[in-house]
């Protein structure tokens, strides 16, 4: 071929590659536009609306919804992000369509950590998330099997108030915070592995590990939304660290499914483990269960169940503290049930109407999981008119639906447990202005699990003591006491230290 010829072939080329992507380009428009798409903010190019989040991107949402609806669509780089905003529009996605919002993205470290997502909460809807949903259900954290854990959680509430009373002759202040986590550590192990695995009891630092799983899991996946910065998860050495966290873990949990292996007839527990190695052998629904599924499933209970818990009951604490009425109140109600008793049984705390009006306002005012789990659209859908293309990621602003004063009147940022004295709210998500654990398919499965520990533990701490805090040199407590952490799970940002005292009626 003549040099001339070579070049009008490789300009043919060329000239045809450019028309392709005009007209690619044109027909995208034509189709985006013939869409009535939900209001959305203005958009940068690469970022798109990723530079109007906050640390606290429930917040930042929150008042974007403000101007442009309970119904947005964002782009975080180039993925398309719907926020759910009202408790209308969240009956639709997780009841109307449930069944086509029921899906989970990937991000690289959910890939990375949680096997591509083979565990229950990240996995995508199908044959088997319902197979290991529904073995986690009924088989670990069914009722029964709640209430058989009754002697941990009282042994644990017992000594960490033995701690607490310790503390009191020393006159200086008591980091509540960490002995509620250090509580709810042991209790979720013991039931979970038949043993403690604290930094008090192990020299495996098993908290601190699951601490870093949560933060590499709840940093925001930049690259997973802009394709060209996936380099920063290699030069922060990212990629490196999940793998690393993720190995640890699992050959940590290895070593304990060897051991119940190797105890066998001998053992004297009986735990999760043993139930799902139980389950493992006799092919239990005729669902085959490797190794691997048994540790993801573990890890789900710490990732799911640990940190939520824990953050419930300090923030209950704190807001008791600064609630003095609503402290009294409920030392009132405690010992018309416990009748004075040091420790308040899981039978009375079942009749406690107004402990559990402050956990629902505990839990309404700062859900630890402010924007649920996200969900993915498996096909287009309309919604109130708009069309939302299948691939969507959607965010439902649980913590926003929670404090909408439409539903919940112009006090909706203050705490009033009363307020739910006399509704019939539950958690299992039915009525949408209040879903602090999801709804539909995709809801927690473990409230029984977390509200049996909640309830005690609170009934017992109130019964058993008086509490104080130090008011801020500054003044500024509210700032203080309210001011929230960063991460998948709200925690407070600062630990709550408390003085207490013996409550006269237990003396
Ligand atoms: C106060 C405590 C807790 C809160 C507020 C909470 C909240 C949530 C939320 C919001 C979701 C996502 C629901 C959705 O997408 O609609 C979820 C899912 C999940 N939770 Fe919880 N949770 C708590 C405790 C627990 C505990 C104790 C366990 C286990 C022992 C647990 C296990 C799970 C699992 C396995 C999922 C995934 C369900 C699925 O994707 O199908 N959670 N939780």
């Amino acid at each position: 071929m003549s040099q001339e010829m070579e070049m009008i072939s490789i300009s043919l080329c060329f000239a045809t590659i450019l028309a392709f992507l005009f007209l690619k380009q044109i027909l995208k428009r034509a189709t985006t536009s013939n869409r009535n798409l939900p209001p959305s903010p203005r958009r940068l190019p690469v970022i798109g609306n990723l530079h109007q989040l906050s640390l606290h991107p429930h917040r930042s949402l929150r008042n974007l919804s403000h101007r442009y609806g309970p119904l947005m669509l964002l782009h975080f780089g180039r993925v398309p992000i719907l926020v759910v905003s009202s408790a209308d529009i969240a009956h639709d996605v997780m009841k109307t369509h449930d069944l086509k919002f029921a899906n989970r993205p990937k991000t690289k470290a959910v890939d990375i950590i949680m096997n591509g997502g083979r565990d229950i909460g990240f996995s995508s809807y199908g044959e088997y998330w319902r197979q290991m949903k529904s073995l986690c259900s009924i088989h670990l954290l069914s009722k029964k099997m709640v209430r058989s854990f009754e002697n941990i959680r009282e042994e644990e509430i017992v000594a960490m108030m033995e701690k607490l009373e310790k503390a009191i002759s020393s006159s200086l202040p008591v980091n509540l915070s960490e002995s509620l986590l250090n509580m709810t550590n042991n209790v979720i192990c013991r039931i979970a592995m038949g043993r403690k695995y604290s930094l008090e009891e192990n020299p495996m630092d098993f908290a601190t590990l699951l601490r870093t799983m949560m933060e590499l899991l709840g940093a925001f996946p930049f690259g997973d939304y802009i394709r060209g910065l996936a380099w920063i998860y290699k030069i922060r050495g990212l990629d490196r660290k999940m793998e690393e966290v993720s190995r640890t873990f699992m050959e940590f949990l290895e070593g304990v499914l060897q051991e119940h292996v190797d105890e066998g007839e001998k053992k004297e527990t009986f735990d999760f483990v043993d139930m799902l190695l139980q389950i493992q052998r006799d092919k239990t629904n005729g669902f085959e269960l490797d190794r691997s599924d048994i540790r993801l499933i573990m890890l789900d209970i710490f990732v799911a169940g640990m940190i939520t818990t824990y953050t419930t009951l300090d923030w209950a604490m704190m807001r008791l503290i600064r609630h003095p009425e609503c402290m009294k109140k409920l030392q009132d109600e405690i010992q018309t049930y416990s009748r004075h008793k040091l420790y308040v049984s899981e039978e009375q705390v079942e009749s406690m109407k107004y402990l559990k009006a402050v956990i629902k306002e505990v839990l309404r005012l700062h859900p630890p999981g402010p924007l649920l789990v996200p969900r993915q659209l498996s096909e287009d859908v309309k919604l109130k008119g708009y069309d939302i293309a299948a691939g969507t990621q959607v965010l439902i602003n649980a913590w926003a639906i929670h404090q909408d004063t439409t539903t919940w009147g112009p006090d909706a940022e203050e705490f009033k447990p009363d307020r739910h004295l006399d509704q019939p709210l539950d958690f299992s998500g039915q009525d949408f202005k209040f879903i602090p654990f999801g709804s539909g398919r995709r809801l927690c499965p473990g409230i029984g699990f977390a509200m049996a520990l909640i309830e005690v533990t609170l009934a017992n701490l109130v019964n058993r003591f008086n509490w104080k805090v130090e008011t801020r040199p500054l003044g500024d407590d509210d700032q203080y006491y309210l001011a929230e952490a960063t991460g998948i799970e709200v925690c407070r940002k600062f630990p709550l230290f408390v003085f207490p005292s013996l409550a006269s009626s237990t003396l």
